[in-house]
């Protein structure tokens, strides 16, 4: 269910505008629109009938809904409305439901559901929890006791079913991305991961550590090949990416960029460091004995990833520093000049 809505909300490109929006900001900013449309007219109706207090409460609501909206548009930050438009959710139900009593218990529903969008689940089912005891309070001295057990059993059980459902849906959600993400026979993450994370970094817009990429490609593999045969140039790539893995820091990316080229997202590391760090790896390959036979050697291009500039232009830095790597004689590091020094 999560998932189906998210994919209508990815498909309504209006919504995105100039900017690049995450799905998580147009789902809310779409809940918000639903809620204004489906809260406004009540309150037009609260103040024609001149139940000032009832449509206070609901105009109150629309006001909020719309300043997540103009917040969310502006800067982009869904975290923190997300959980004020899920308590602005529970405050107006338990609100229209002690000012108008139980007829109004209808509204609970739908914004115990809501939660599940916006929220993680174990947050939207311990905001949910403490909602649905304000509710019981409010309710018990209106209904009798098993009327109120059969709000509170429904409830619990719409909690339930929707919290199962939202857990389960993420959980496929991140084993999909995960999948969908790797090389298979390296284990490594691939091109198209390697292609989300540099547009990732260049539109973060938080300010953030320097960052390098660095593009790694084997000197001669197509020899290894055409001697050892592709199995063996196949396992040399395994044994590659572990050397990679062992020399490199947790917080690093490591992608399978080609067939034998590599690209390393080598994050709060400047020039200088990264320098250091292609060298390690440089030397580490070298040193690792990939092929029993005869040595195998890497060249690495080295750029920094600047926000002046955008993935493409880092890559074809990278790419020409590689270049020039390999015609320097290979087994080399070679780094592209920051800005302006070139
Ligand atoms: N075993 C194996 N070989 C691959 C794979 N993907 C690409 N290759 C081979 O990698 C080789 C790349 O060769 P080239 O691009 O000519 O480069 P090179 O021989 O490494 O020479 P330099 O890069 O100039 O040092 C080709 O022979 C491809 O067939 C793969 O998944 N497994």
């Amino acid at each position: 269910m999560v998932e189906q809505i998210k994919a209508a909300a990815g498909s309504l490109s209006w919504l995105q505008g100039r900017q690049k929006r995450s799905l998580e900001e147009v789902i809310l900013i779409l809940l918000c629109m639903v809620s204004i449309a489906s809260v406004l007219p009540f309150a037009l109706f609260r103040l024609w009938e001149g139940s000032w207090l009832s449509a206070g409460v609901d105009l109150s609501l629309v006001v909020a809904f719309i300043a997540v909206i103009v917040h969310v548009l502006r800067t982009g930050r869904h975290r923190v409305a997300g959980l004020l438009v899920t308590l602005f959710y529970s405050a107006g139900m338990l609100a229209t439901v002690y000012l108008r009593g139980v007829a109004m218990v209808y509204w609970v529903y739908p914004t115990t559901i809501a939660a599940y969008f916006i929220l993680r689940p174990r947050m939207a089912l311990a905001i949910n929890a403490v909602a649905m005891a304000a509710l019981v309070l409010i309710l018990s001295r209106q209904l009798a006791t098993l009327n109120l057990l059969t709000i509170v059993v429904t409830l619990g059980l719409v909690n339930l079913f929707a919290y199962i459902f939202a857990d389960r849906t993420g959980l496929q959600t991140r084993a999909l991305h995960t999948e969908v993400e790797r090389d298979f026979l390296t284990g490594v993450l691939n091109r198209r991961a390697l292609d989300r994370k540099l547009g990732d970094y260049a539109d973060e817009r938080r300010p953030h550590l320097d960052t390098c990429l660095l593009l790694l490609d084997i000197d001669h593999f197509k020899s290894i090949n055409d001697e050892y045969g592709h199995a063996v140039g196949d396992a040399v790539l395994v044994r590659l990416c572990t050397v990679l893995r062992q020399h490199t820091r947790a917080s690093d990316r490591i992608f399978r960029y080609g067939g034998e080229e590599f690209a390393i997202i080598a994050s709060g590391a400047e020039l200088e460091a990264a320098e250091r760090l292609a060298e390690n790896l440089r030397m580490a390959v070298s040193l690792a004995q990939l092929l029993e036979q005869r040595p195998v050697t890497v060249s690495i291009g080295v750029a920094l990833m600047d926000k002046r500039s955008s993935p493409k232009d880092w890559l074809e830095q990278a790419d020409q520093m590689l270049y020039r790597a390999k015609e320097d004689g290979r087994n080399t590091v070679r780094v592209a000049p920051p800005k302006g020094i070139a």
